[in-house]
């Protein structure tokens, strides 16, 4: 079919993916928006104290790359808010991001969302929403 929607390629689309009704008890138990932008403070504070992460996000907008993060998380887990921020190949494509950076980050994550005590299933079920994003933001 000509007009058939077409199914989301790669995380550039992902965010903008239809959205799952079944994310929002999660998105609660993110703590919801203000949740969130707690979350994403420590989530940067982790990956600027990691050797590992830290180089990529040394010289960034370390404070827009957060509120784009609140509004894409937000948006994952279906709660009542707009990415508008730029398409994810085009964001990490220049920065060399391998599979060891990728692992680094999500750890970092885990760590934030562990200290802002998120249930483990509701980690989870963050982390299957960003999984597949890897094809998008892993270039080497
Ligand atoms: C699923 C995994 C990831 C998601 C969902 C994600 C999401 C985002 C978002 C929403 C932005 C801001 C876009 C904008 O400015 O409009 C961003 C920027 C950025 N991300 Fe990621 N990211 C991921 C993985 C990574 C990894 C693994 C690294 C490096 C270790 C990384 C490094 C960066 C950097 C350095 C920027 C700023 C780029 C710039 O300002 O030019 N990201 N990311």
């Amino acid at each position: 079919q000509d007009t058939a929607p077409m199914p989301p390629q790669s995380a550039a689309m992902a965010a903008s993916a239809p959205r799952d009704p079944a994310l929002k008890p999660v998105f609660d138990q993110f703590g919801g928006k203000p949740g969130l932008v707690t979350l994403m403070n420590d989530f940067m504070d982790n990956l600027m104290a990691d050797a590992r992460t830290r180089p990529y996000f040394a010289d960034s907008d370390r404070e827009h790359i957060k509120a784009e993060l609140v509004d894409q998380f937000c948006v994952i887990l279906d709660g009542p808010c707009t990415y508008t921020g730029k398409d994810m190949v085009k964001v990490h494509r220049s920065l060399g991001i391998n599979r060891a950076a990728f692992n680094a980050l999500v750890e970092d994550l885990q760590t934030a969302m562990d200290k802002n005590n998120v249930p483990f299933r509701a980690q989870n079920k963050l982390l299957a929403k960003l999984a597949p994003m890897h094809p998008a933001v892993i270039t080497r």
